[in-house]
């Protein structure tokens, strides 16, 4: 074993409940194991892979040829978008979705909670000075348990406003996501990604046939995914969350990404983001935070 995972470990692993490995080539991994699920998040991009609750199908979708490597992302989970969403305002030459994804976090504390729960918190270790020049970091704090709750932090620490976008870019496990329903959306105006630009207004429940890639925007209410392969309902509550993602490649995109397992890989995923994307936006003045919190559960 690495003597930075015997550190890990050292320092925040938790006998039966927390344990730091090398998942290959030196990529280090935290195992979540509790009386209510299992987990599995990557320290860099503290990134949640798996959360699968007792009992319960996974409930996060993952790639089955997902790569595990330094600067890459991992296709499933929940990637962290910040600090921006989607292409950056104004330099199309950044990444698409922001650097926190792909650099390293720093583990900066774990927990043992009297409720059974596993409590894990992460640092952004490596702020891309160039492309973020201010003194605003990220924080990430995760509670697995039954339900799922993180909550994506940033500290304006400076002296001047920002303007900060961020998603929790969450692949949720559908058995056949043409068959799904996703409630809480209904009247929203939201931005059509596919085709020409164009804004809608949502009408009724969603269900995809298709490629699908909007961002509804002023949207704080719960959304349910509703699947009746499963038999079972994801929720979806936030706050601090302006928009919500709803992505799904469908099949053209799905092969020419070509690293969602199969051509058929999208059927069993979608994309329900909580997010402050496009014109929901953040500006934090100096000395404020932002935080962006989720909790999904399954009935
Ligand atoms: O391939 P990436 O960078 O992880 O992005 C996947 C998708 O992420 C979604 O959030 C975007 O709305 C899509 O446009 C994008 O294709």
């Amino acid at each position: 074993m690495s003597a930075k995972i015997s550190k890990l470990n050292h320092n925040f692993g938790i006998a039966g409940q927390i344990l730091f490995r090398d998942a290959g080539d030196g990529f280090i991994v935290i195992d979540i194991k509790n009386s209510f699920c299992n987990a599995t998040i990557a320290v860099q991009g503290a990134h949640l892979m798996t959360w699968n609750p007792k009992g319960q199908k996974p409930v996060i979708w993952m790639s089955p040829v997902a790569k595990l490597a330094p600067g890459k992302s991992i296709r499933g989970g929940v990637p962290i978008c910040w600090p921006w969403f989607g292409a950056h305002a104004s330099e199309p030459s950044y990444s698409g979705h922001g650097f926190a994804r792909t650099v390293a976090w720093d583990v900066i504390d774990t927990a043992a909670l009297d409720n059974g729960s596993t409590f894990v918190a992460f640092r952004i270790a490596e702020v891309n000075k160039e492309q973020w020049p201010y003194n605003a970091p990220a924080e990430m704090y995760m509670t697995i348990g039954a339900t799922l709750e993180m909550e994506l932090v940033t500290d304006n620490l400076g002296s001047r406003e920002i303007t900060v976008g961020d998603a929790l870019h969450t692949y949720f496990c559908v058995s056949d996501v043409s068959k799904s329903t996703i409630r809480g959306l209904d009247g929203c105006d939201y931005l059509d990604k596919v085709g020409p630009a164009a804004r809608r207004t949502q009408q009724g429940d969603i269900t995809i046939g298709s490629e699908v890639d909007r961002i509804y925007l002023d949207q704080g209410q719960d959304v349910v995914i509703e699947d009746p392969g499963l038999k079972r309902a994801i929720r979806i509550e936030k706050r601090g969350s302006n928009s919500t993602i709803v992505w799904n490649p469908w099949i053209e995109k799905c092969i020419k990404m070509g690293d969602f397992g199969s051509d058929d890989g999208y059927l069993g995923m979608v994309c329900v983001e909580s997010a402050n994307a496009a014109e929901d936006v953040v500006k934090l003045a100096p000395g404020d935070s932002h935080r962006l919190w989720v909790r999904y559960s399954v009935e």
